[in-house]
């Protein structure tokens, strides 16, 4: 694991007023960040008259970290009231956070939602929830979550994840580990560029769990014409399926990312931006709370149009029937 510091963009205060004044604005009228076809249509044309200066932090990942934290949004610890219990009960807990998450958002690409997550959606809250302290989803706690691409069963996942800070008291870290730092022999990256194995869905979708279909073996690299992606996710990957080699190399990837993983502790109000072509991501274990003032993070994922850092066969994947939905019309 490195230690080095993340690259960080810092929002001045007038771009910072600009994005809560927007947010602020929608709610009002609104009365819910909760999705509806009137709200998305004012986050389009809010994040479409946003400035250049915070256009400019919007810009894409631009080291090989391929990650970035923005920094200087004021969450209040008081006014952004208690952790929730868990995702089901956050309604409109940090309702303005979710807004000002998808403005910036909005400003990346086009946020994405899945029918079977979160209720549609398109803010996820990640807290720790009673029950799911060892699952290898965003509700758990005890146990490592080991580092994955988002969604890495599905054809449509996110390019980009915003992870925006409302409380981390405990200072627990999200791991990040960037394809484009680790050394591998070539021999290695051509084994990982061939499809032998399926990603799985993972456990925060219910109703995908059904796995009885096809079941698509996809490649873990992929080589782009700006370098190494990849699409990793061991905990929903049946290893035991693939052959020796394969399982070789693959062990070697997982150490060398083990081997550039930094720890990022948010703070609130920081939003860790994640090129999820790049970056695999993960989290420390740690202990809930479980008393209003557990970690508590709120998530937004994007696609970004026209972008080419993913193989065509994967249009063909029917993403174990799960449905994304697009924020804005493309
Ligand atoms: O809790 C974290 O830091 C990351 C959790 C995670 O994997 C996610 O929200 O996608
Ligand atoms: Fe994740």
């Amino acid at each position: 694991m490195t230690t080095g510091p993340a690259p960080v963009r810092q929002l001045d205060d007038s771009a910072v007023a600009e994005l809560a004044q927007a947010a602020e604005r929608i709610l009002a009228d609104c009365g819910t960040s909760a999705t509806s076809p009137a709200l998305l249509r004012r986050v389009a044309d809010a994040a479409a008259h946003l400035g250049q200066a915070v256009r400019d932090h919007c810009r894409p990942v631009d080291t090989d970290h391929g990650l970035y934290v923005l920094r200087g949004l004021p969450v209040d610890d008081v006014e952004v009231g208690a952790t929730p219990e868990s995702w089901a009960k956050a309604g409109d807990s940090g309702a303005l956070w979710d807004l000002v998450l998808l403005l910036l958002a909005s400003a990346m690409g086009n946020p994405i939602a899945w029918e079977g997550q979160q209720e549609g959606r398109f803010v996820h809250n990640i807290v720790p929830a009673p029950g799911h302290e060892r699952k290898q989803t965003g509700a758990s706690s005890n146990v490592l979550l080991s580092p994955h691409t988002e969604d890495a069963f599905h054809p449509g996942r996110a390019h980009l994840l915003l992870l925006g800070c409302m409380r981390n008291h405990d200072h627990i870290a999200t791991t990040a580990a960037s394809v484009r730092r680790v050394r591998l022999a070539e021999a290695d990256v051509a084994t990982l560029c061939e499809a032998e194995l399926p990603i799985l869905p993972d456990d925060a979708y219910t109703q995908a769990r059904d796995v009885s279909g096809s079941q698509p073996a996809v490649p873990t690299l992929w080589r782009g014409e700006h370098g190494l992606t990849l699409r990793f996710d061991p905990a929903y990957t049946p290893l035991e399926r693939a052959g020796a080699a394969y399982r070789a190399a693959y062990a070697r990837l997982e150490a060398e990312l083990e081997r550039v993983s930094m720890a990022v502790s948010l703070d609130p109000g920081e939003v860790l931006v994640l090129d999820n072509d790049l970056v695999v991501h993960g989290r420390v274990p740690f202990r809930a709370r479980y008393d209003g003032t557990d970690r508590w993070l709120k998530r937004a994922s994007v696609r970004v149009p026209g972008r080419r850092t993913r193989p065509v066969a994967e249009n063909r994947e029917d993403g174990y029937g799960q449905t994304v939905i697009e924020a804005h019309a493309v």
